[in-house]
């Protein structure tokens, strides 16, 4: 699941309160007119303006990135102006009312972290303001509606953080669900392509070259068939562990199904790969895998292909390493294979 997928909910819950802001700031905006707050009413018609070219601009599917921006452009810009309606002179006090939107809103759009920070900064600005107009009478008179307001922006925001945190929480578990193989703990081919554009659009800018190797572990059937699958599972975890250590990049290691891994190389050249394979083949050999019971070691096949050009399809890089890695099967197994 990307960043976009994540944001999708949160891109929606922005929609419907762009569209709310857009008629209430016109509405609002008419009221202040005839109230004869003219500076204030100008402003909520320049917010309609600019809700109107948020929305244009959402109308399409936007970067998590953008939208982020956006978002957090409105909550900031949503707080200045609630900042300032509350140090208008002639405002109702019902004003009050919108700072307990203020958690809700921060969190929904941007998140339990930017939520946190951001309806503090503002609570924080709101509570500051009304101790410099401090006036010990009117606060006496108006206990009840304080308590109210404060009671409710807490609960608010309690449910607020607890929800987002949890929300996060789960989001990341399915996340990590979707896009890892629950045996290895290696990603697995659901953001395969993916990965690779992203390692050759870091490869480009170094101008340098991507690698790939495809490892298929030699009889694994065998294994299976001798020692059992629980045995298998362990060696398959190995191997996992073997490409781990043999990377500083743990995301580049994939699982692409049964006992056929791949990992992805950003800025390598040709000999580099083939050592890294080299590497992993004789990991595995010396690996020891004795106390599963195996006695004789565990081989892997590699095969490997590397690309100078950022527009290489990935298809065409995995179809050559992938048939590398069968010619070394053929040629006898345990062995790296670079070229055809
Ligand atoms: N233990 C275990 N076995 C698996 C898993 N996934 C696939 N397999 C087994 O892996 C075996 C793959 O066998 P083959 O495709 O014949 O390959 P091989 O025996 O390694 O032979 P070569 O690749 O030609 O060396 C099959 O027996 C599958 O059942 C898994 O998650 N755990």
């Amino acid at each position: 699941m990307t960043n976009d997928a994540i944001s999708t909910h949160r891109i929606n819950v922005f929609k419907v309160l762009l569209l709310l802001n857009f008629f209430g700031a016109f509405w609002f905006a008419i009221v202040n007119f005839n109230r004869d707050l003219q500076l204030l009413a100008w402003l909520e018609l320049i917010i309609v303006l600019i809700t109107a070219l948020a929305l244009w601009r959402i109308r399409k599917p936007i970067p998590f990135n953008t939208y982020l921006s956006l978002a957090t452009t409105y909550v900031v810009f949503f707080g200045c102006f609630l900042l300032f309606a509350l140090n208008h002179p002639g405002v109702s006090q019902n004003i009050h009312i919108w700072i307990t939107t203020i958690p809700l809103m921060t969190y929904l759009l941007l998140g339990s972290r930017r939520g946190l920070l951001l309806t503090s900064l503002f609570l924080g600005l709101v509570v500051t303001w009304h101790l410099m107009h401090f006036d010990f009478l009117t606060f006496w008179q108006s206990l009840a509606a304080v308590a109210n307001v404060v009671c409710v922006v807490m609960a608010i925001w309690g449910m607020s953080h607890a929800y987002e945190l949890a929300n996060e929480k789960a989001q990341q578990q399915l996340q990590t669900m979707a896009t890892r193989d629950h045996l290895t703990g290696l990603m697995n081919r659901s953001l395969l392509n993916q990965t690779f554009q992203q390692a050759c659009e870091e490869t480009a800018f170094d101008q340098q070259i991507v690698g790939l190797i495809v490892a298929d572990i030699d009889h694994f059937k065998t294994i299976n068939d001798q020692y059992g699958h629980e045995v298998g599972d362990q060696v398959l975890k190995a191997f996992a562990d073997i490409l781990r250590q043999c990377t500083n990049r743990p995301e580049l290691a994939f699982r692409l199904g049964g006992e056929e891994f791949c990992l992805i190389i950003p800025n390598t050249t040709c000999l580099q790969a083939g050592q890294l394979a080299e590497q992993l083949r004789q990991n595995l050999r010396k690996h020891p895998l004795h106390q599963l019971g195996i006695n004789e070691p565990v081989t892997v096949s590699c095969g490997i292909a590397t690309s100078d050009t950022p527009d290489l399809p990935f298809k065409k890089l995995h179809a050559d390493a992938d048939r590398r890695m069968y010619l070394a099967k053929a040629q006898g197994r345990d062995q790296v294979m670079t070229q055809d």
